[in-house]
């Protein structure tokens, strides 16, 4: 036992080392790139050891409001005994496809913006708007110590940002999906008190016959929500609210009936769900559940702002219009990203990973990319940064 804790802290150690290790190498990185593009960078200590690195092309008319490009520079780790490859090998076979962690999530959109970047410098293109290129360190552990606080940051609002584009997801048809608000994370944990005793008896009120009610809640609203999915043509993921139990925790021993039993959710609330109600639904299955049975939260993303997809939207319109040779599907991304903190203090973000014909492969194993794909996105941005940069004055801008 000793020796299997031990062997676990010490492997999370070293994952811990490997990880300030790749985080530095990846702010070395990120200082050459701006060397090479001659673009300045500027690197915020948002938390303690959490730096945002921007590098700003200024445009000729800088007081405008700007455009961001955001990218994480973190990934999820990886199972390597799954994988074909060395999964930091970024090795490319016979068709093109390259394997990495982070080939999708997100290193090639942040090298696309990188190449496009550059391209258009070659060219000897200028912005009219500034264009900022926002590396953030936390987006795969919530964002809390890097966008979500960066976002509150006088530094944040001093770069004046109008629009900002982050990470979407592949597609693995012929369209690009495009993302326009996403689903409120709200991770629970439901505590069920009960009577202890001995195992051998019927004692009233056990914690286990709260936790199988709440469970029975949580689980039947799940069905209704898989059900609602998959009948109706139009919906997507991102549509119905997910429920998935994830940690149940409670016990001593077989024979001891236990004081407190306790179940943890990850939840996942479209933005047209009025999480008040929500909540009240929670609240009155918890009361259903027994006595004393109580709940907290982990994580409860209140913020329900979508981007505007209008016609009449500028940014919308400039974005679809740089992208007219291509089928877009607008949709609520399923999961989590920086977005939703950008989208909470009022500026419009869309999710978008041009990845088509494209299997969705992030946090998987064989995580891979091909390369006509890749390239293709280059172009794709190419387009995008004239298109959002030049913008015409807003109601309001100088
Ligand atoms: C809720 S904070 C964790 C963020 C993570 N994002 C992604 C894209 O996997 C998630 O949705 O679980
Ligand atoms: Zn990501
Ligand atoms: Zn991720």
């Amino acid at each position: 036992m000793f020796l299997l804790s031990f062997h676990h802290l010490d492997s999370s150690i070293s994952a811990l080392l490997c990880a300030y290790s790749f985080v530095d190498a990846a702010l070395r990185f990120l200082d050459r790139i701006a060397e090479e593009l001659d673009l300045p960078i500027k690197k915020i200590e948002v938390c303690p050891g959490r730096v945002v690195s921007i590098m700003t092309w200024e445009g000729t008319k800088p007081s405008l409001k700007s455009v961001l490009l955001n990218s994480h520079t973190d990934v999820v780790p990886v199972y390597q005994e799954h994988w074909k490859y060395d999964a930091f090998s970024a090795f490319k076979d016979a068709e093109g496809n390259i394997y990495g962690r982070g080939s999708q999530d997100m290193k090639c959109v942040t090298i696309q913006y990188i190449e496009a970047v550059r391209r258009l410098k070659a060219e000897g293109w200028k912005p009219t708007r500034t264009l900022h290129l926002m590396y953030v360190p936390d987006e795969e552990v919530g964002g809390h110590k890097g966008m979500e606080t960066f976002v509150l940051h006088p530094e944040f609002r001093n770069l004046n940002i109008g629009f900002s584009l982050d990470e979407g997801l592949a597609n693995p048809g012929e369209a690009f999906t495009v993302f326009y608000g996403e689903r409120n994370p709200w991770w629970i944990t439901v505590h069920c008190p009960g009577s202890p005793g001995h195992g051998s008896r019927f004692v009233e009120n056990t914690a286990a016959e709260k936790l199988r009610h709440v469970i029975n809640c949580f689980m039947d609203f799940r069905e209704k929500e898989k059900h609602r999915l998959n009948t109706s043509e139009c919906f997507t993921l991102g549509d119905v609210t997910t429920v998935n139990m994830t940690m149940v925790k409670g016990g001593v021993a077989y024979n001891v009936i236990p004081a407190e039993m306790d179940v943890s959710f990850d939840l996942r609330i479209p933005p047209t769900v009025n999480l008040q109600e929500f909540e009240k639904q929670i609240k009155q299955w918890c009361k259903e559940a027994g006595e004393d049975v109580t709940y907290d939260f982990a994580q409860k993303h209140m913020n329900q702002n979508i981007t505007s997809t209008e016609e009449s939207d500028p940014w919308w319109s400039a974005f679809t219009a740089a992208c007219k040779n291509m089928t877009l599907e607008k949709e609520i991304f399923p999961a989590a990203t920086d977005s939703r903190f950008i989208r909470a203090v009022g500026i419009p973000a869309i999710g978008f990973s041009p990845m088509n014909r494209t299997p969705i492969l992030l946090h998987d194993h064989n995580e891979y990319l091909n390369e006509r794909v890749f390239l293709r996105g280059i172009s794709v941005y190419e387009r995008l940064i004239p298109a959002l940069t030049s913008v015409s004055a807003l109601p309001g801008e100088a």
